[in-house]
């Protein structure tokens, strides 16, 4: 890859105290949960994260968009060191630097509007928004395929999947140059999970924005990765384009993570897969219904949606309930 990378990380450190260590005469113990983790992500392009559970995948994930401070290391994002800007040029990275999370109904709030929901980035980054909230709220709608209508709903009103769509709507609304997909579609059906997986594909066709995608299922991996970095216990072990991890494994520990996926998916899974369409399709009738029910018979208060004190999607922000600082 012969441009610069968007956002590369070198040496990445990430400890934690270790709770209940410390006494008197003895000082914290540290866990390393990252260790010396470096990687490359150019723009149009997606690296993938991979490994077990507790290898350190979300927790570098959150380095590299800033939601938490490294221990020692670097993350550039264009060449420029993120690492300890503050202010006005947090609130930059910020923009350039937008996260969709695992759980879209944790992470949207259940009593917030769409509407008010998808702009909150704007709000926290104190911009303006083009052409009025609601046209600006129904456009991002649009573009990740749900019916712009919805704008006043609630995120219950939503299935699982739409849900999420609703969460990538709102990392779109100020146009970030990477979209970091902490486990984005692993709370999701798996024939759902194939349409989130499109959408952010032709998104990223559309945008050219750099996608750091974090996910421990290889299948979904094999999807939408373009690069691919395996970490087991803080680092990465093989990293490289994503034919080549998979087809040509290099390192004990990629082979035996590719060898615990089922090639096949067996009889029983289909028919569960066969189940959750099903189920999803039958959500997506209730949610219509009660919807519907709702548009024509409660009047929705957004008396605040617009107006209200500056709500934005920064770590801290209301309309991020699961979003942590460390
Ligand atoms: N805030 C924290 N304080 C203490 N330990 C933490 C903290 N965040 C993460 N860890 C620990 O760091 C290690 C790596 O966690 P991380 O969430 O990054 O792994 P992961 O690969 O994303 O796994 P998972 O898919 O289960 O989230 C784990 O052992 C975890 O318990």
């Amino acid at each position: 890859m012969s441009t610069e990378p968007l956002l590369s990380a070198r040496g990445l450190v990430k400890e934690f105290p270790v709770a209940g260590t410390a006494g008197l005469l003895r000082p914290a113990r540290r866990f390393r949960a990252v260790d010396d983790v470096s990687f490359d992500l150019h723009a149009g392009q997606t690296l993938a994260l991979v490994g077990e559970s507790g290898s350190g995948k979300s927790t570098t994930a959150r380095l590299a968009s800033r939601l938490i401070d490294v221990t020692s290391g670097a993350v550039r994002l264009d060449g420029r060191d993120i690492t300890s800007v503050t202010g006005a040029e947090l609130l930059e990275v910020r923009r350039q630097v937008q996260v969709v999370f695992q759980d879209p109904f944790s992470s949207l709030n259940p009593r917030h509007t769409v509407e008010r929901i998808v702009t909150a980035p704007l709000r926290y980054q104190k911009r303006p928004v083009p052409g009025g909230t609601r046209a600006f709220a129904q456009g991002l709608l649009e573009r990740v395929g749900l019916d712009p209508d919805h704008v006043s709903r609630f995120p219950a009103q939503f299935s699982g999947g739409q849900a999420q769509r609703i969460g990538i709507a709102r990392a779109l609304a100020v146009g970030p140059r990477v979209l970091v997909c902490d486990e984005a579609v692993s709370a999701l059906d798996v024939s759902v999970q194939a349409q989130i997986i499109n959408l952010l594909r032709d998104l990223q066709r559309e945008e050219g924005f750099g996608c750091l995608f974090i996910a421990h299922d290889l299948a979904v991996v094999r999807q939408i990765a373009t690069t691919v970095a395996v970490m087991t216990a803080g680092r990465v072990v093989e990293a490289g384009e994503r034919d080549a991890v998979f087809d040509d494994p290099q390192h004990e520990y990629t082979r035996t993570l590719l060898a615990a996926v089922p090639r096949i998916r067996p009889e029983w899974e289909q028919a569960r897969l066969r189940n959750a369409a099903k189920h999803e399709a039958a959500h997506h009738e209730a949610a219509e219904h009660e919807a519907a029910e709702h548009d024509a018979g409660v009047g929705v208060d957004r008396t605040d949606a617009d107006n209200g004190p500056s709500a934005g999607n920064g770590p801290a922000d209301e309309d991020n309930p699961t979003e942590v600082t460390a």
